[in-house]
């Protein structure tokens, strides 16, 4: 896969705050990756950064072989941006909007009406910005941040604001656009619907990367337990110990559920027991770790350190 951007030893201060410290990765074409981290943990100036919207303090940064500060930066027309909070002038329709975004990037206005098509926004392609709900503000946004068919698409809190359908709407444009090798970088918060959809996860905290891999190389790392729950049929439940061995605690959660934290180590032994021919366990259901645990494990992991 050829790289998009390439960030190498990066650090951004502003005055005596350092926003980023020291921060490398690479991001490929045809990726989905998501960039997570508390409130300023340094996501937006990572973008601003790619966007060479601001210059680093030190390291470098290219973005489809180029210095995103220079001047001409040529690469600019295949970059996609929708910033955390859109704001358009709220006198101009949504054609009108997109239209003069077009002429920015140079793309012929043409491209207008299929995007506002592709986004769900014919409807209002002719009513005033300021009629717009949150979500068709959003929405416009990312019909904005697609002109021009961009390699590189940096989306900012892309889904706030909008209903579970639209969020459904907008991933699936994503996932298309990824198939046809754009870059995708997602900044957010909402680890739940991130998990399903990114190939990979960098996290920051306090301007550092300390995480960045795929859900599966993240578990492997973290080496946290998988939630394993047994329903059991009522003849088990007086001799658990039994049948289950000496493979760490369980608790009852309700009824005859059982709910067992397996280390990686444990894992295949206890399913290996509790689907023996004769283990009285009707029903299994595995949890492994979510995102949201990752996440946490690898905060609480590096501000041990500090
Ligand atoms: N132009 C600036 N001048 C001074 N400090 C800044 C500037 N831009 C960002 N910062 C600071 O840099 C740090 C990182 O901010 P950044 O906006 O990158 O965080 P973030 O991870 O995007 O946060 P959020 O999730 O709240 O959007 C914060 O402490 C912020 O206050």
């Amino acid at each position: 896969m050829t790289g998009t951007v390439e960030i190498r030893n990066v650090s951004k201060r502003f005055g005596k705050l350092e926003a980023v410290r020291d921060v490398c990765f690479e991001l490929p074409e045809g990726e989905t990756i998501a960039l997570v981290g508390h409130n300023g943990a340094g996501k937006t100036t990572l973008l601003k950064l790619m966007l060479g919207l601001i210059r680093p303090s030190s390291g470098s940064i290219r973005v489809l072989g180029e210095d995103p500060a220079a001047g001409e930066f040529a690469a600019r027309r295949h970059l996609g941006y929708l910033p955390e909070n859109v704001s358009f002038n709220s006198a101009l329709t949504g054609s009108e909007t997109l239209a003069f975004y077009a002429r920015l990037k140079r793309e012929s206005s043409a491209a207008v009406a299929p995007l506002l098509e592709r986004v769900g926004l014919s409807h209002a392609a002719g009513r005033r910005v300021g009629t717009y709900s949150k979500g068709m503000r959003q929405r416009l946004g990312l019909a904005q941040a697609l002109l021009g068919e961009p390699r590189i698409l940096l989306l900012d809190e892309p889904t706030t604001g909008l209903d579970p359908a639209l969020r459904q709407s907008f991933y699936e444009i994503i996932e298309e656009l990824r198939g046809h090798g754009t870059m995708v970088l997602l900044s957010s918060h909402a680890l739940t619907e991130l998990e399903e959809r990114a190939g990979r996860v960098v996290i920051m905290n306090r301007g550092v990367k300390v995480a960045d891999g795929s859900l599966d190389e993240l578990r492997h790392i973290a080496r946290l337990p998988t939630r394993i729950r047994l329903k059991v049929a009522d003849s088990g439940l007086a001799d658990v110990p039994c049948w289950l061995g000496p493979l760490g605690e369980w608790r009852r959660v309700n009824g005859r559920v059982l709910e067992i934290d397996a280390s990686p180590d444990q894992k295949i032994e206890l399913l290996r027991r509790a689907t023996a021919v004769g283990a009285p366990v009707e029903d299994v259901d595995i949890s492994p770790p979510t995102l949201d645990e990752l996440y946490a494990h690898f905060l609480r992991s590096q501000e041990a350190l500090r």
